[in-house]
C-alpha cells in the first residue's frame, strides 16, 4: 500500500492515537495561548532585551514539552460518518496554533459548511487574507465534503478564481458540497463569502481515492 492509500484508509479508520474530549481540552488551551502569541510576535515593539528574555523564555517552554513527545500528531473520534477528526490539521487542528482553527460541519443535505474570522496573521495583501491561505482552507474544506459524501481521495486538482479580494477581520463563510463520482474519482465544488454576502472566491477540485 502506497503512502497516499494508507493516507486515505486514515480517514475512516482509526489508526492514530485517539484522544478524548476532556484529553483535548488542556492541550487545546495551550495551542489558544500559542495563537495569542504568535499575533503579539508579529504586533510587539517591546525593546531588544525583552524580545531576547522571550525567546529564550519560549525555547526553555518548547524543550520542556518535547520531554514527553507522540511521534504522529494525535487524532479524535469527533466528527460524522464514524470518521476521525486530524488534531493536528492547519485548518481545523485545536492543537495546532497555526490553524485559525475553523470549525467544519456537515449539513444534512452533505455540504459541509463553516463561519470563521481571519486575523491579520493571514495576511498578503495589506488588509486582505493570503491567497495560498485562502487555497488552504478550501482544498481543506473540499476534501471534507468529498469524506463526507462517502468517497474521499487526495487531492488531484484544485482550481480557483479569486473574485474580489477577502478581507481579514470580518466574518466570512466557506461552504463545500460533492458534485459528482465517477469511480475513484469525486468532484467538489466549494465558495467563500464576505460579510456583504458577495462571494470572493469560487473553488472547485477533484479527489482520486488511490489505487495501491
Ligand atoms: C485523520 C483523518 C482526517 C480526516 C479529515 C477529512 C477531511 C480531510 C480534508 C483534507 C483535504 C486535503 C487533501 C490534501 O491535501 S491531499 C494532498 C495533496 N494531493 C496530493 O499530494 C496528491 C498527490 N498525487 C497522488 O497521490 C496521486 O497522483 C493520485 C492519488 C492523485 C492519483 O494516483 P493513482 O495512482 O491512484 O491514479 P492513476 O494514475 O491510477 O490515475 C487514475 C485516473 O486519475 C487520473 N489522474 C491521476 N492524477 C490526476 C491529476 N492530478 N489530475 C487529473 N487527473 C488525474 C488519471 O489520468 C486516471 O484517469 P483515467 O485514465 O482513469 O480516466
Amino acid at each position: 500500500m502506497s503512502g497516499a492509500r494508507a493516507a486515505m484508509e486514515g480517514v475512516f479508520a482509526g489508526d492514530r492515537r485517539e484522544l478524548s474530549e476532556l484529553e483535548i481540552a488542556p492541550q487545546a488551551a495551550l495551542a489558544d495561548e500559542v495563537r495569542a502569541l504568535i499575533e503579539a510576535v508579529i504586533h510587539t515593539e517591546v525593546p531588544e532585551t525583552e524580545l531576547r528574555e522571550a525567546a529564550a523564555a519560549v525555547a526553555a517552554l518548547t524543550e520542556r514539552l518535547n520531554t514527553a513527545r507522540r511521534n504522529r500528531p494525535p487524532a479524535a473520534r469527533l466528527g460524522v460518518n464514524g470518521m476521525v477528526k486530524a488534531l493536528g490539521s492547519p485548518v481545523t487542528g485545536v492543537l495546532n496554533a497555526i490553524a485559525p482553527p475553523i470549525d467544519v460541519v456537515t449539513l444534512e443535505d452533505g455540504s459541509v459548511h463553516a463561519e470563521f474570522t481571519l486575523t491579520d496573521v493571514y495576511e498578503g495583501p495589506p488588509t486582505f487574507v493570503h491567497g495560498g491561505v485562502s487555497a488552504l482552507i478550501l482544498d481543506h474544506v473540499l476534501g471534507a465534503a468529498a469524506a463526507a459524501n462517502g468517497t474521499p481521495g487526495m487531492t488531484a486538482t484544485l482550481d480557483l478564481r479569486y473574485r474580489r479580494p477577502t478581507p481579514h477581520g470580518v466574518p466570512l463563510v466557506v461552504t463545500a458540497r460533492t458534485v459528482r463520482n465517477e469511480g475513484r474519482k469525486t468532484w467538489a465544488d466549494a465558495t467563500i463569502t464576505g460579510p456583504d454576502g458577495r462571494v470572493t472566491i469560487e473553488a472547485t477540485a477533484m479527489f482520486i481515492f488511490p489505487a495501491t
